[in-house]
């Protein structure tokens, strides 16, 4: 008899992520007025985090009973120490990442914020105009959003 296949090993799933389980996330395009066009903030992960030195948007998962724009209120206040005023949803995106997580991801425009930006989790932030985020190292999940904002085929105003 032939001997099965063996299988070969599976690349270790973001820790907390159960098979099968799409992680709700909301993350927020913060916004500033630059010389040439609005600017965006962009934050990059730690090296010690999965997806280690990618770069995101603020953000993170929405807890139960949480609404997409509560959660988002919650965690810009947890990474950055602002009370942001959460704006209108931009767009929805479904992601299956390589690992088996899957992200649906909800992304919402904020152009106002009181309290001073801390960088509270993240290994570096930056203010960038759209047309520099496809030359950054994003997260997959992003990378159809940053390519939009830099064509001009999404707007954000
Ligand atoms: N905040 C944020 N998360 C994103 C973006 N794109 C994207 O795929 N994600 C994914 O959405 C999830 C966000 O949840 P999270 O911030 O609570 O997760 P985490 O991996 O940083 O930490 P944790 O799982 O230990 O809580 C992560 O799996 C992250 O990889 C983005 O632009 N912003």
């Amino acid at each position: 008899m032939k001997k099965p296949i063996p299988k070969l090993n599976r690349p270790r799933r973001t820790p907390g992520t159960k098979a099968g389980e799409v992680r709700l996330v909301a993350a927020a395009l913060i916004l500033r007025p630059g010389e040439a066009g609005d600017e965006v903030l962009v934050c990059q992960r730690k090296p010690d985090q999965p997806m280690a030195l990618k770069w995101e948007f603020p953000g993170g998962k929405i807890e139960a009973g949480e609404s997409a724009e509560q959660a988002l209120k919650r965690e810009l206040n947890e990474e950055l120490g602002i009370d942001a005023e959460i704006g209108r949803p931009l767009i929805r995106i479904r992601h299956n990442y390589r690992n088996g997580g899957a992200v649906d991801l909800q992304f919402f425009v904020v152009r106002s914020f009181a309290g001073e930006l801390d960088n509270r989790i993240f290994n570096e932030m930056r203010w960038m105009g759209f047309e520099k985020l496809p030359h950054m190292d994003f997260l997959a999940a992003d990378l159809g959003l940053i390519k939009d904002l830099a064509d001009g085929k999404i707007s954000v105003s």
